[in-house]
């Protein structure tokens, strides 16, 4: 079976179905190529198409950006590398606090526990702050969760609502994943505002109203800054994931490495079970929402914009909004 990611993940991700092809990715790329890793880390591609398989470094100059970095002291007998247990100890988390779990061994197992993000503790709209390899504490750090690749079983299939394909949980036992597990970075393209409009009209004028609306807009009230991440000709897993009004995962804001840069990592926000879905609310990261009772309420040609740049949600929840979240300012 295909490894949608041509072994770039830790985990083989099998992809059953031939969906568009796209280059697979690890980490965002600026829309000029130019990886935004390439400061912290070589980023990884492969281009998927029905019938080869391509992979290589796309590496850029590392340019002299400020950097986030801790003065923490490697334990290599630690698996808790880098203080996590006491954000006030590492320069990386004391700001915004740490809120990954605590690597724990479990003897029973003989293998170490997934960590996990705790997310009812998270604070609204804060991104999460992880040390990287500025850092001098060691690269099994425990907090660079983010970092580590998809290390879950999932499999890309087609949805069973009719929306083309989705994000599987597929274990080979019945165990289930965990709240708080990192599913994987939502890896793009970086956009401007000007060039995601760009690409928003073309999506809309050649394709099927709202099809391939795949531009994840990130909102950092902190600064007020916009960013806009574009999965659609190169891409993760993440983009694969389907939008729900009643969601199983959520995103989440991530920083390391040059403090200019803004990631998105997708988290479980419950158990899932073996053969379910996973979903997000695109609205929680790509503006807000308009419920059908507003569209039915709304009139006038800015009203009508809005209502034909939109599409049916089709999560089938049973508190379903009716339309899937939009951008309006695209
Ligand atoms: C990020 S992609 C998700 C993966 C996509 N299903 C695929 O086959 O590549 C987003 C697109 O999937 C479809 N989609 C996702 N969630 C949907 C929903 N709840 N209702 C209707 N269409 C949805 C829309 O066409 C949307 O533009």
């Amino acid at each position: 079976m295909q490894d949608i990611s041509f072994g770039l993940e830790p985990t083989c991700i099998p992809l059953i179905g031939k969906p568009t092809p796209f280059t697979y990715i690890t980490d965002s790329v600026f829309s000029d190529s130019t990886s935004i890793s390439s400061q912290d880390k070589g980023v990884d591609s492969g281009t998927w198409s029905e019938t080869s398989a391509d992979s290589g470094d796309n590496d850029s100059d590392p340019d002299d950006d400020e950097v986030i970095t801790c003065s923490c002291v490697p334990d290599e007998n630690s698996k808790s590398l880098c203080t996590v247990n006491d954000g006030d100890q590492c320069d990386c988390v004391s700001g915004y606090g740490n809120f990954y779990t605590t690597p724990t061994y479990d003897d029973t197992r003989q293998d170490w526990i997934e960590q996990r993000l705790e997310v009812d503790a998270l604070p609204e709209r804060l991104p999460l702050i992880e040390c990287s390899v500025h850092c001098p504490c060691a690269e099994g750090c425990s907090d660079r969760l983010t970092q580590t690749g998809v290390r879950v079983s999932v499999t890309v299939q087609i949805s069973t609502s009719g929306i083309g394909y989705g994000l599987f949980y597929t274990p080979t036992s019945n165990v289930k994943l965990s709240k708080g597990s990192f599913i994987s970075l939502y890896a793009g393209e970086y956009l401007t505002t000007p060039e995601a409009r760009i690409r928003w009209s073309d999506q809309a004028t050649n394709q099927k109203q709202g099809e391939g609306n795949y531009i994840l807009t990130l909102k950092i009230s902190s600064s007020n800054e916009i960013w806009h991440i574009d999965p659609r000709n190169k891409g993760n897993i993440g983009r694969f994931l389907n939008h729900s009004c009643e969601p199983n995962c959520i995103i989440q804001i991530v920083r390391w490495g040059v403090t200019s840069l803004f990631r998105a990592a997708i988290f479980t926000k419950r158990y899932i079970k073996k053969g379910e879905e996973l979903t997000f609310d695109y609205a929680n990261a790509s503006g807000s929402p308009l419920s059908a009772e507003d569209l039915r309420r709304t009139s006038g040609n800015e009203r009508l914009e809005v209502r034909e740049k939109r599409t049916r949600c089709l999560c089938g929840t049973q508190t379903c909004r009716g339309w899937m979240p939009f951008d309006e300012t695209l």
